[in-house]
């Protein structure tokens, strides 16, 4: 038996955590992460408050204490500060990743050591593996519709053996009967869409609010201009919709291919193969994070190089200043600098890191 602080975030996923670990025999608690109230008066419906009470009456229905913990400077620090920055500097972050290395697995979990607490439960859909040397591993969750291990590919070690994920072993329906049969309240709750914190402001307006609009030309490969920009932190590789070129041509479209920050240029291209700049085959990646075991010599493993996507064969490659080198078999779509690689091996996590530099 273990005394186990939940992460309670008012969904059912969380609630279900809580009750599934006080079903095995653990003493639980929940904490409510209070980490962002959108005082800056952004447009839109940042649902927290709706989200505080929803855990506090899951915690109720399950007998247990309820605690709610304000992190807000924390997350300003550590996520929102990261994730303006990254914009400003023209990457695309990804807070998701971070707010499970930071936050909850971070700044969360020192709080819960320091209350006493051995480990921190979530409600991610992830499975976690402890080997007989006490160490552990992160696998891939049993729903491969759901499976959320791609957010803590930047978990270290330490991390990792302090994390229960209960639902992890599930899949979704079966979460959701859990719930009913707990009478949770939250049982019928709609998944939560999107960043962690924002709710439902749109990233665009979100961002507008920070980093200021900075128009320029689109232009195509040859450099001849299509359009007006409004920043090149609005726009991402790959993206087909949204930029405003519309296409001469029947079934093909422009696709943002890249960004020409001397020139305050957004480059876009036709979404083919050929098209230079929107599939690559080498890449860097740094802020390099092993959950176990790191790779120390070129090794053939499989990256999975954004969320919804399937896991790729490539070659990792250490180099001399602390990154990776990748070679993946097939050529990638839009690998796009600050967002995270996840490498597996079968099943299990690896690690991952930032992609950096592609070519
Ligand atoms: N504000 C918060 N306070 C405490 N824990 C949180 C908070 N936000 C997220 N978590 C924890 O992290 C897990 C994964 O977060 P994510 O935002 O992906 O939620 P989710 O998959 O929609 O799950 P849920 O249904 O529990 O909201 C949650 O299941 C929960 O345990």
């Amino acid at each position: 038996m273990s005394k186990i602080l939940v992460g309670l975030s008012g969904g059912v996923d969380s609630a279900v955590a809580a009750a599934l670990l006080l079903e095995q025999g653990h003493e639980v608690a929940g904490g409510y992460m209070k980490n962002w109230i959108n005082e800056d008066g952004i447009a839109g419906d940042c649902p927290w408050e709706q989200d505080v009470e929803d855990a506090h009456a899951v915690a109720k229905t399950l007998g247990i204490e309820f605690r709610v913990v304000d992190l807000i400077d924390q997350y300003r620090d550590r996520i929102v500060d990261y994730m303006l920055e990254g914009y400003r500097n023209g990457i695309t972050p990804n807070p998701d990743v971070y707010c499970n290395r930071e936050m909850k697995f971070g700044v969360f979990l020192d709080y819960a050591l320091s209350q006493g607490f051995e480990a921190v439960g979530t409600g991610h859909y992830a499975r976690r593996r402890e080997r007989s040397d006490g160490s552990a591993d992160i696998l891939r969750g049993a729903d491969p519709n759901k499976d959320q291990s791609y957010f803590l590919a930047l978990m270290e070690q330490e991390q990792a053996v302090r994390a229960r994920f209960p639902c992890g072993e599930m899949l979704k329906p079966q979460v959701r009967e859990v719930a009913e049969r707990f009478n949770l309240p939250v049982a019928g709750k709609k998944d939560s869409q999107g960043i962690c914190f924002i709710g439902n402001v749109k990233m665009s307006d979100f961002l507008r609010h920070y980093v200021p609009d900075s128009p320029g030309d689109i232009v195509d490969l040859d450099g001849k201009v299509l359009g007006k920009h409004k920043g090149l932190h609005l726009y991402t590789l790959g993206q087909r919709k949204g930029h405003g070129v519309a296409s001469p041509r029947e079934g093909m479209a422009y696709v943002v291919v890249g960004k020409n920050a001397a020139e305050n240029q957004l480059v876009v291209g036709w979404d083919m193969e050929n098209t230079p700049g929107l599939y690559v085959k080498k890449c860097t990646v740094g802020t390099v994070s092993w959950v176990n075991k790191p790779i120390t010599a070129t090794r053939k493993v499989e990256a999975q190089p954004r969320y919804r996507s399937k896991s790729e064969p490539v070659t990792v490659t250490p180099t001399d200043d602390g990154k990776l080198a990748l070679e993946f078999v097939r050529p990638q779509r839009a690998v796009t600098p600050g967002q995270i690689c996840a490498f597996y091996d079968g099943g299990t996590l690896l690690g991952g890191g930032v992609f950096e530099t592609v070519e």
